[in-house]
């Protein structure tokens, strides 16, 4: 079976993961044919450590023909490229979902995907269970709620930081709203809170917290639907977010899987 051309957009930490599993044999269907991040040093040495070719341009990348594009770049890379990427013939695997907060840009990525017969695949990254958020949503009206944990260094250089955090005892809040409102103020840290958005609630209808715990190690996030038919309470805890780089791995083997999840 000829094999399927994949190629990364971001050549950091996530993708990272994703080139080591191909090399390791989680990804047999696939040969990977390219790699394009912003940092040119950054984007050659990761090229040249997972034999592909270093690309500098998303014109570049698309020259090789991938079947499939995964994304592990940033939110703003997500709404510069994505629609280039779907008319540029490749699908697509997005972990920055923070982007799709943005309704106009959802739509029009939709559209493009339809119109170009390619897919936009959401992986589930730090959290899961959007199986079951998309079939209560079917079911009845939803409401949905997500909390999450984080360690106070986690909060460091974020807006949601203050000096008095440093004296806490116990977990406390430091964040309330929907989580549109969340991806604008943290851009980088809450696309596990869109993708949970999107499939249940909707990103201005889903509500979030955020509390800070002195002393927590890693992420966890506790994710309540309550619709006429359906609850659920589900709680995923990562030790580091290495789980988002190895749920693209999942959706690449579902992808071309005869049985699929
Ligand atoms: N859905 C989820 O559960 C999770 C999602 N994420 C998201 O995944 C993404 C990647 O994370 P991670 O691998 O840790 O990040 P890294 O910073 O390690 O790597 C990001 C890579 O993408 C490149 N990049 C960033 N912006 C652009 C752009 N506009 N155009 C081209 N290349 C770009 C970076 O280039 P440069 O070297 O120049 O910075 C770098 O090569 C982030 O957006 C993060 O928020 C992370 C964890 C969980
Ligand atoms: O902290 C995590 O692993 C989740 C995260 O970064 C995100 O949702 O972007």
């Amino acid at each position: 079976m000829e094999k399927k051309k994949l190629a990364f957009l971001g050549c950091g930490f996530l993708n990272e993961i994703v080139a080591n599993a191909l090399h390791n044999g989680y990804l047999p269907e696939y040969e990977l044919v390219g790699a394009f991040g912003r940092n040119p040093v950054r984007t050659t040495t990761f090229a040249e450590r997972h034999n592909c070719k270093a690309c500098y341009s998303m014109e570049e990348l698309l020259a090789l023909k991938p079947d499939i594009i995964a994304e592990a770049a940033s939110p703003q890379a997500v709404g510069e490229y994505s629609e280039t990427i779907l008319k540029g013939g490749a699908s697509l695997v997005v972990l920055s979902i923070g982007a799709f907060a943005d309704a106009a840009l959802y739509n029009r990525v939709r559209e493009t995907a339809a119109e170009n017969n390619q897919k936009v695949y959401i992986a589930s990254g730090a959290v899961g269970g959007f199986d079951v958020l998309r079939t209560a949503a079917l079911m009845s009206p939803i409401k949905a709620t997500m909390t999450s944990k984080k360690s106070l260094r986690s909060l460091f250089y974020t807006p949601l930081f203050k000096e008095e955090l440093m004296n806490i005892t116990e977990p406390e809040q430091v964040f309330s709203g929907n989580t549109k409102e969340a991806i604008e103020m943290l851009p980088f840290h809450f696309n596990v809170a869109v993708a949970t958005a999107l499939a249940s609630a909707g990103p201005e209808r889903t509500t979030l917290h955020i509390d800070a715990v002195p002393g927590f190690v890693g992420d966890e996030y506790k994710i309540e639907i309550e619709g006429g038919e359906v609850k659920t309470d589900l709680n995923i805890y990562s030790r580091t977010s290495n789980i988002a780089g190895w749920s693209v791995v999942a959706v690449l083997r579902n992808i071309v899987s005869p049985i699929v999840f």
